[in-house]
């Protein structure tokens, strides 16, 4: 993996909370495993998994080993798993934060890593507080250097805030109220693993380091924006969480990811191709978005909920048969959302967001449809004229397409749609990240352009939370109203379909 980001890194201690649950085994210990493999990681450097299940070290190093199902290499896990050490404690319980402290204390000493830290949140959400509470009790966060995390001569200590970031405007200022009570605001990294994914980067790129596209990228060329990210599995075991006030594909999916996509597609230039600067524009983006009328709910957002179905010719069940879901659940497991950013570039022009699980596809997609030419010279053919598109596949197919009209070969003038083709992989023979290696990466080295700021979350809620008051207060009788494996409830091809749009689903 190239590494992008060239600002130094410091020998330092890596804490993960959660460090026997799913995240930690399938995201974190691999991509800080690729960061070791490729001289990523800082020459001194331990990690510490934190949770309550009971393992010694050598049967943490082995139970990941083994997970990972022949993903690393044996004899580089040996070296590498060296540097991985466990402790079973409940750090939301005060009472341990003794025997925790003097393990990282222990662990700092023998691998020579002074107070340098990074606390990684990998629990349920409602452990967040306890846990931020408890590091900052332990005396944890070097007192008096809070403001100069940046700085090489002076220790630092990081917290990596996993999502959810809270469930509604309240608790999301609230959460970030008892962070700033231990941390600085340079100092956490609330992270987002859509930022990470190549393409959503690219896009950036894309935008700023070419003249082609940037002169058409605003209401004048531009007839809407759709960005996509369906899901092919169901809850996953995730049923309790995912059903509970805190669930939902609204919040779990839109709100963030895709606010955070949305946001690179529409910021405006930034000044320099620095985190605060980029920061800044994505701010503005969350500011001027629209906030729905509660009232227009029903006109602007769909909710979805799958019944059974077939996905790859396999049975599946239906979301409320699912293990930990109500019979009678209202839980969104797809979401719809038409939104508009109120700035001079974007002024009417409507981007339509959504997800879903148990969906006919994976992918996650953003495509720009433009505006039909002022003039059609090609009369007999107006009709069967489609609209130019860029097409940026995030996954799977990564790549850019870009979607126009030719001439077809032979006599007469027909014309039919063509498409020009940027594919990742082929382009670059690797496989994309899945963003956490990425992101890791930047947490060690101190740099916060791909999380998200603190007003950026609290914003970005409010642009949602009318939609999910109008669905609480408004039961929806038709629940199930999409089969698994199909594209989704009906009512949001009628969405589009009243403003004379329809969804790319091909
Ligand atoms: N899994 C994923 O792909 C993704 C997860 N996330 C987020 O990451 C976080 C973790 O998710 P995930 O790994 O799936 O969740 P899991 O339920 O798989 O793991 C939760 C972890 O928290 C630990 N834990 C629970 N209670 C306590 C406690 N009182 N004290 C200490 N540790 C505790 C559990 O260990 P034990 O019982 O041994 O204490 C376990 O290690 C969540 O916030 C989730 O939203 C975000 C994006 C993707
Ligand atoms: O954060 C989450 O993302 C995953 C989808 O991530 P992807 O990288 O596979 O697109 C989703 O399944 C999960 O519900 C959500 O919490």
């Amino acid at each position: 993996m190239p590494n992008q980001n060239t600002k130094p890194r410091s020998n330092c201690l890596i804490v993960i909370f959660g460090a026997s649950g799913d995240l930690t085994k399938r995201k974190l210990i691999p991509a800080l495993y690729s960061l070791w493999d490729t001289n990523q990681l800082p020459a001194n450097f331990a990690i510490l998994g934190i949770a309550r299940t009971a393992y010694s070290d050598e049967k943490y190093r082995d139970e990941l080993y083994e997970f990972s199902e022949g993903s690393y290499d044996k004899a580089k896990w040996g070296e590498f798993s060296k540097h991985l050490y466990y402790h079973a404690g409940d750090s939301t319980a005060e009472a341990d934060w003794g025997d925790i402290k003097g393990y990282m204390c222990d662990l700092a000493k023998k691998h020579d890593l002074g107070d340098n830290r990074i606390f990684y949140l990998s629990v349920g959400p409602q452990f967040f507080e306890p846990i931020i509470t408890n590091i900052g009790k332990a005396e944890l966060v070097t007192e008096g250097r809070r403001f100069c995390s940046l700085s090489d001569d002076v220790p630092w200590q990081r917290i990596v805030v996993e999502k959810p970031f809270g469930s509604d405007p309240a608790s999301a200022v609230k959460l970030n109220q008892t962070l700033a009570a231990v941390f600085d605001e340079e100092s956490i990294y609330r992270i987002d693993h859509y930022l990470g994914k190549e393409l959503v980067q690219n896009l950036l790129v894309v935008r700023f380091a070419n003249s082609l596209f940037e002169p058409l990228w605003n209401r004048e060329y531009i007839d809407h924006v759709q960005i996509t990210a369906t899901e092919t599995v169901g809850v996953e075991g995730r049923g309790a969480y995912y059903d509970s006030p805190a669930g939902g594909a609204m919040r779990d999916m839109i709100q963030s990811h895709l606010l955070q996509v949305l946001s690179f597609m529409a910021m405006e230039p930034p000044v320099a191709f620095e985190a605060d600067d980029i920061r800044t524009e994505k701010n503005k983006i969350f500011k001027a978005l629209r906030i729905p009328k509660y009232d227009d709910v029903p006109q602007i957002a769909v909710r979805g909920q799958y019944g059974q179905g077939q996905i790859g010719g396999e049975p599946v069940i239906g979301y409320r048969d699912e293990k930990g879901v109500d019979e009678e659940s209202q839980t969104d497991t797809f979401a719809a959302l038409q939104l508009y950013i109120d700035t001079w570039r974007w002024g009417g022009v409507p981007f339509y967001l959504r997800s879903g699980k148990a969906m006919a596809e994976k992918k996650t997609e953003i495509v720009i449809y433009f505006k039909p030419t002022p003039h059609c010279l090609f009369k007999e053919q107006t009709k069967k004229l489609k609209a130019n598109q860029i097409i940026i596949n995030v996954h799977p197919n990564e790549g850019i397409r870009l979607r126009f009209e030719g001439k077809v070969p032979g006599l007469g003038m027909n014309i039919k749609d063509v498409v020009m083709d940027f594919d990742y992989i082929k382009q670059w023979q690797v496989k994309p990240s899945d963003g956490y290696a990425i992101l890791l990466n930047d947490v060690l080295r101190g740099d916060q352009m791909l999380f998200k700021h603190r007003d950026e979350i609290e914003i970005s809620w409010n642009a949602v939370q009318p939609v999910l008051d109008y669905w609480k207060d408004n039961p929806q009788d038709d629940l199930p109203n999409y089969n698994a494996g199909t594209w989704g409830p009906s009512a949001a091809d009628i969405m589009m379909a009243r403003d004379n749009r329809y969804w790319h689903n091909y």
